[in-house]
């Protein structure tokens, strides 16, 4: 059993990452707000557009945050941003959908997602997702380091110098590693699991323009800096 351990400066970096995460947390709560009310379609897109814009201004901070990104070329950190925001934020999604809730909560919080407006076609995807993530039961560090890893992803569009970006990445990558080997020394194949959520994260990314065009009204607006990052308007 070869012995596993996190170096010192690997320990340094998860902090760093981790205290990263939490400093930029979204503000207020949205699964609160839909446990409270039933919203019509518009109201939850006006929801949904202002969580997304706010939630994207707290990507940016927590990647500044992630050492050597500022080092890369600035084209490229902001390709690295553009080609992440949707993966970001389905992750946060799914991380709020799986959080501990009271018996019933997520129920209820399921059924209004439902019925908040996207199209029938993309539920059973997204929650999919969702309960994947959910199932894997990840501390927090795990979750700043996936989305971390999510956003040091080599082969966005529009990325020059992709090997400085694999070097980032692949550092994070073996902290990860590590990190589910000693919280998970029943389960080898779970640092697996993790990344196969990656892979489904890129299909749902795949089609975000249909999901967003399709929300059951007319009319979709969007705040300039989504239309930036969500190739929408
Ligand atoms: O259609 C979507 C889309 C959006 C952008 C690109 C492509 C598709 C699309 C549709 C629902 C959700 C989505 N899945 C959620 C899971 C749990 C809790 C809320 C969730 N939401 C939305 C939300 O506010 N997400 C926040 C979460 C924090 C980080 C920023 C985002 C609300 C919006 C009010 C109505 C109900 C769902 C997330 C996304």
């Amino acid at each position: 059993k070869e012995k596993i351990e996190i170096t010192k400066e690997q320990q340094a970096l998860m902090k760093i990452i981790l205290d990263a995460y939490n400093r930029h947390q979204i503000p207020q709560d949205v699964a609160k707000k839909l446990l409270q009310d039933q919203y019509s379609a518009e109201e939850n897109f006006l929801l949904l557009t202002e969580m997304a814009t706010s939630q994207v201004q707290v990507l940016v901070e927590f990647t500044k945050n992630i050492p050597g990104f500022l080092s890369l070329d600035h084209e490229d950190q902001i390709a690295l941003l553009k080609g992440s925001a949707v993966e970001a934020m389905f992750l946060r999604s799914a991380q709020v959908f799986s959080r501990k809730m009271p018996k019933g909560h997520t129920e209820v919080l399921e059924a209004r997602i439902r019925k908040s407006g996207i199209s029938e076609e993309f539920m059973t995807p997204m929650f999919n997702f969702y309960k994947s993530i959910g199932e894997l039961h990840m501390v927090q560090e795990e979750q700043a380091l996936l989305t971390a890893i999510t956003i040091l992803t080599p082969d966005r569009p529009h990325v020059k110098d992709q090997h400085a970006v694999e070097r980032l990445q692949e550092s994070m990558l073996d902290v990860l590693r590590k990190l589910c080997a000693l919280q998970h020394p029943q389960e080898p194949q779970y640092f697996a699991r993790l990344l196969g959520r990656l892979t489904e994260l890129r299909t749902l990314n795949h089609y975000h323009t249909e999901m967003l065009t399709s929300w059951r009204m007319n009319d979709h607006k969007f705040t300039p800096l989504l239309c930036e990052i969500w190739d929408v308007q």
